[in-house]
């Protein structure tokens, strides 16, 4: 078997060799993903053959950039398009794809790798875990009223903004600019590269797939919120509430809410901690259902990586971490001062022991070590470890990612 990067001719049949790899037809419906391949960037493409040259496996990268804790945003090569013939199976091929994939990031100087996995058993054991997680809200209309908000103190300030609503065809580069607004002040959020929004690759709203947008403006008339929707038999499905603060985006949902013949609003995309429920006159006139994970990390550099996240209270860890995939492992002592980090490699005994695909999971601050210690994948040396390491890797919001490859 050989792995070579693709061409620009190799396209079609790494595309054909895809979709048989899924048992699907290239006719991928838009709202299915739209037209992904065509975003597909050539020279990160790799294909596997046989030794008589027939393709049999597939793996590509996107160019993503990814916003960390504390602001700082950091490009994250975006593992997508991954295949193996039925026919050849579990005989190493995506091990060994994984293998040029990971050393081609190291190459390019990216020390956080992503991906959204088909089946959660596949890709812990290349590194990866899982570290945003998403839920899908369903409101029953005739129950879902906002409450009026009580917090003490400051008067709520009153509502100056406005909201429009367009076509998605009609609304040029506004989505694409706010998205990008947004993506900058959310942890765990990844950019949308220029051309998906240019080739109407991927889910609605980027797809073709036609769409209802309310756009809310601020005071000034300028664009800082949307909500890409659809009705259907009565259910009002909204693909992403994409808001620049958390007032933008209760004006949107209060416009969701106020749309006429429709008895249900379905909130895809909402994160674990978000406040709307909380809103709400009645807590129960909103059903979490499909909490599952999204965003899976996996670090190339672990003090790179480190450093380059914020934090948000003083402390000092020392981390012991395992990869066996790459065969490596390193002992770092890990300090915090005034919400930036030290990482240095240390001979000083481990408060913690773990997993290179269970630091992925705690990086983004989105799954507390206590939780892994508790899963017992994770291994605390002292008392109080968990607890500190809970404490630093914390966020004040958890990491949140929307965004289908
Ligand atoms: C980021 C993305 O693109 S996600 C999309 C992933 N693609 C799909 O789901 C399409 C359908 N599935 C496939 O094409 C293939 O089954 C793949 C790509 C998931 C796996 O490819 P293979 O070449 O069979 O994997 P490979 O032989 O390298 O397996 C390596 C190990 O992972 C295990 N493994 C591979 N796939 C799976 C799976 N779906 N579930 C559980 N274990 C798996 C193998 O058993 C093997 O374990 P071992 O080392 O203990 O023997």
């Amino acid at each position: 078997m050989q792995i070579r990067p693709a061409t620009g001719q190799d396209l079609d049949v790494f595309v054909d060799t895809l979709h048989a790899a899924f048992g699907l037809f290239p006719e991928t419906p838009v709202d299915g993903g739209g037209l992904w391949w065509s975003a597909l960037e050539t020279d990160r493409c790799l294909l596997a053959s046989t030794a008589d040259g027939r393709p049999v496996g597939t793996a590509a990268t996107y160019s993503f950039e990814l916003t960390l804790p504390g602001g700082a945003v950091v490009p994250a090569g975006g593992l997508t398009a991954v295949g193996v013939l039925p026919t050849h199976r579990r005989q190493g091929v995506l091990s060994a794809l994984m293998r040029q994939h990971l050393a081609d990031l190291r190459a390019r100087g990216e020390s956080v790798a992503v991906l959204l996995s088909s089946e959660a058993p596949i890709y812990g054991r290349f590194g990866y875990g899982p570290a945003t997680y998403t839920s899908k809200l369903t409101l029953t209309r005739g129950k879902a009223a906002l409450a009026v908000p009580r917090a003490r103190g400051e008067a709520p300030a009153p509502e100056t903004g406005s909201v429009e609503v367009v076509r998605r065809d009609g609304c040029g580069d506004l989505l694409e600019e706010v998205y990008d607004r947004y993506r900058r002040t959310q942890p765990g959020a990844l950019s949308r590269p220029h051309r998906w929004w240019e080739l109407r690759a991927g889910q609605p709203p980027l797809s073709p797939a036609p769409r209802y947008i309310a756009v809310h403006r601020d005071a000034d008339g300028a664009p800082d919120g949307y909500a890409s929707y659809a009705v259907e038999a009565g259910t009002l499905t909204v693909d992403e509430i994409i808001a620049t603060d958390d007032a933008v985006f209760t004006a949107l949902v209060r416009y969701v809410l106020g749309h006429d013949l429709v008895s249900e609003v379905v909130l895809r995309h909402v994160p674990a901690d978000h406040p709307l429920r909380w809103q709400l006159a009645d807590f129960r006139a909103a059903e979490v259902s499909g909490v599952t994970d999204w965003l899976w990390v996996r670090l190339l550099d672990v003090s790179g990586a480190l450093t380059a996240r914020g934090w948000s209270v003083d402390g000092e860890l020392v981390l012991d971490v395992d990869d066996p995939f790459l065969g490596e492992q390193g002992r770092y002592l890990l300090t915090v001062r005034d919400g930036k980090a030290d990482c240095a490699p240390t001979d000083r005994a481990p408060d913690l022991s773990l997993d290179i695909r269970d630091l992925g999971s705690l990086y983004l601050g989105g799954t507390a070590p206590s939780t892994l210690v508790r899963a017992g994948h994770v291994t605390a040396h002292r008392p109080g470890a968990a607890a500190l390491a809970d404490a630093l890797f914390r966020t004040e919001r958890a990491p949140h990612c929307l965004h289908w490859f």
